[in-house]
This record gives structure tokens, C-alpha cells and sequence, in this order.
């Protein structure tokens, strides 16, 4: 048969947002953007909107594994990120599938509560993530709630983010990024980046004032993942991503009454910058 694997290829293990801002179809919007070719294993679906989340149901697990086997019999995958995982048993399904193939780098993005407050993860499977899922991954990518979460204390301070981050490297992830998204009383949205080597720095851009950041950190993994399977290094991976992010949130769509998607078509911004850790 004619096709050869040359093309970088990506997937994206989440659940799906009808509404199309979040998800797997802003993965799959992101891939397309970033010019690699996406796929998807569904492990959740949800009726959702820019209102919020109306009802979910997580997938059978055989299927899961079925999906799996599917795209291992088939494509070169370069990268993968997980996104809603839906209960332990969705995560653990995921994690003994992926001990089974060669994915390439792993971003898990510990989706857990969606921006209308909807449950996309049992409590319960927070443990299950710490501790059988960030031990196969190579970046982490919680936003400053779950950041909280995974460490089980408050993040209020830049000493705060810094040490929670050594934390969560602890839990056997290489690299660990702290998305600043949700502290809106700051102008700048700044993230902080901890990596394999120890080395790290802040990643900032000034704060867009926007209802529509619906599916913001989803973009934000599903790039990295992205720039990765093109053979990026990690470091420019996670700059291309926030620049990506930034002309996404900057250059506005206007879709649905509620907090809307953001432009999947932008160009990369050139408003963002790095700073040492401080
Ligand atoms: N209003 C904003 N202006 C500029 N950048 C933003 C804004 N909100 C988020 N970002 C950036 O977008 C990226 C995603 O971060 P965010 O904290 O929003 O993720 P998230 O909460 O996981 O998103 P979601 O749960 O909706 O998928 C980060 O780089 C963050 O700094
Ligand atoms: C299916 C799904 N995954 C992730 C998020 C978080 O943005 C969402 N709202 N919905």
C-alpha cells in the first residue's frame, strides 16, 4: 500500500466538547493550526456549550482500548497529551494502554473542573493521576486550582507557584508548567516553567480582558504536544504554545452567548516574553 509514515502525527486522549472551544476538537483545531496531523482517542464525551457543561458520559474502557490498538496498528505517533480523564478507571485504563505503545512525549494537561465549575474528573482520580499517570509523563500542565489540587495546598505567591512545581516534579513528571491563567488581578497572564534539569523561568504576556477563553489551556497542551512531533525542543515548544495562546485569546471569534472559544486560526503573538526566576 502506498502511504508511508513521514508526516508528524499527534493524539490527543480527552474527552469531547460538543460546543467544539474545548476538548478534543480544540486539540484537533490546534494540530491542524500547527500543521501536524491529529487524532483522538475519546474517553469522555460531553453535551457542552459556551453556556457550560449540560451532561457527560465517559466512553466503555474496552473501547478505550480498542482506539488504542487501532492507531498503534497503524501511525507513527510523535506526541500525545491526555485531557479529561472522567474517574480512576478512565485513568487507569489510560495508563495501562499507554505503557503498551511508543506515543513519543507525553503532555498531561490534569483537566479537572471546567471553566462553569462542571466536574470533567472525579476527586477520587486526583490520586490516581499523582500516581500512576505523571510518572509516564514528560510535561504537566496545571493551571493554578488543580496546581493546588495536586499539591494539596494553597498557591498565592510567585514563591508559592516555584515550590509547588518542585512538588509536582516530585511525583515523577521530567517538566512541570504552572499556567498563571487564573490570577486575573495580575496584568500579565504568567506562567512558570520547571524543567527536567532543574533550570526554569517565567513565560508572560499581558492579560487579555475576555469572557472567551473557553478551551485556553487545552490549545495551550495540544500545541506543545504539536511543536514537539515536529521535533521542537521542549523549550520552544512551550514558547510557541504561549504565543499561540496569546493570538488565540488576542485576535477574537465571537461564538455562542456564554464564555466563548478562542481563534484557532490567530497567528502566533509576538507579545510574549521570558523572565528569570525570581
Ligand atoms: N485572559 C488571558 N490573557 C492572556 N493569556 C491568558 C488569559 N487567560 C489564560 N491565558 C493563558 O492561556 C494559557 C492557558 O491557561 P489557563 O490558566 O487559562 O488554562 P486552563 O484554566 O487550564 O484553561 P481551560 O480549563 O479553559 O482549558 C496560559 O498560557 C495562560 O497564561
Ligand atoms: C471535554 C472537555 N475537556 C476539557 C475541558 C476544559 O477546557 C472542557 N471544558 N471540556
Amino acid at each position: 500500500m502506498g502511504s508511508v509514515n513521514r508526516t508528524p502525527q499527534v493524539v490527543t486522549i480527552a474527552g469531547s466538547d460538543s460546543g467544539g472551544g474545548a476538548g478534543m476538537q480544540a486539540d484537533l483545531k490546534t494540530f491542524q493550526a500547527r500543521h501536524v496531523f491529529g487524532m483522538n482517542i475519546v474517553v469522555a464525551l460531553t453535551a457542552q456549550n459556551t453556556y457550560g457543561v449540560q451532561a457527560s458520559l465517559p466512553i466503555p474502557t474496552y473501547f478505550i482500548d480498542a482506539q488504542f490498538q487501532s492507531l498503534d496498528a497503524d501511525f507513527a505517533i510523535k506526541a500525545a497529551k491526555t485531557g479529561m480523564l472522567a474517574d480512576s478507571e478512565h485513568v487507569e485504563a489510560v495508563v495501562r494502554n499507554l505503557q503498551q505503545v511508543d506515543f513519543g512525549p507525553l503532555i498531561v494537561d490534569p483537566v479537572m473542573v471546567a471553566k462553569g465549575g462542571a466536574t470533567l474528573l472525579e476527586p477520587e482520580a486526583v490520586a490516581t493521576i499523582k500516581s500512576k499517570l505523571l510518572p509516564l509523563a514528560d510535561v504537566v500542565t496545571p493551571n493554578l486550582p488543580e496546581a493546588e489540587i495536586i499539591v494539596g495546598r494553597p498557591i498565592k505567591t510567585n514563591a508559592d507557584t516555584i515550590a509547588a512545581a518542585q512538588t509536582i516534579q516530585q511525583f515523577g513528571v521530567k517538566n512541570v508548567i504552572i499556567k498563571g491563567g487564573h490570577r486575573s488581578e495580575d496584568d500579565q497572564a504568567a506562567d512558570y516553567i520547571l524543567l527536567e534539569d532543574g533550570s526554569s523561568f517565567w513565560l508572560s504576556a499581558p492579560r487579555i480582558a475576555t469572557a472567551n477563553t473557553h478551551g485556553t489551556g487545552d490549545t495551550f497542551s495540544a500545541c506543545i504536544a504539536a511543536e514537539l512531533a515536529k521535533g521542537q525542543p521542549l523549550k520552544s515548544a512551550i514558547v510557541t504554545a504561549k504565543a499561540f495562546l496569546q493570538g488565540a485569546i488576542s485576535q477574537g471569534i465571537f461564538v455562542g452567548h456564554g464564555h466563548g472559544p478562542t481563534n484557532h486560526w490567530a497567528k502566533l503573538s509576538d507579545k510574549v516574553r521570558m523572565s528569570e526566576t525570581r
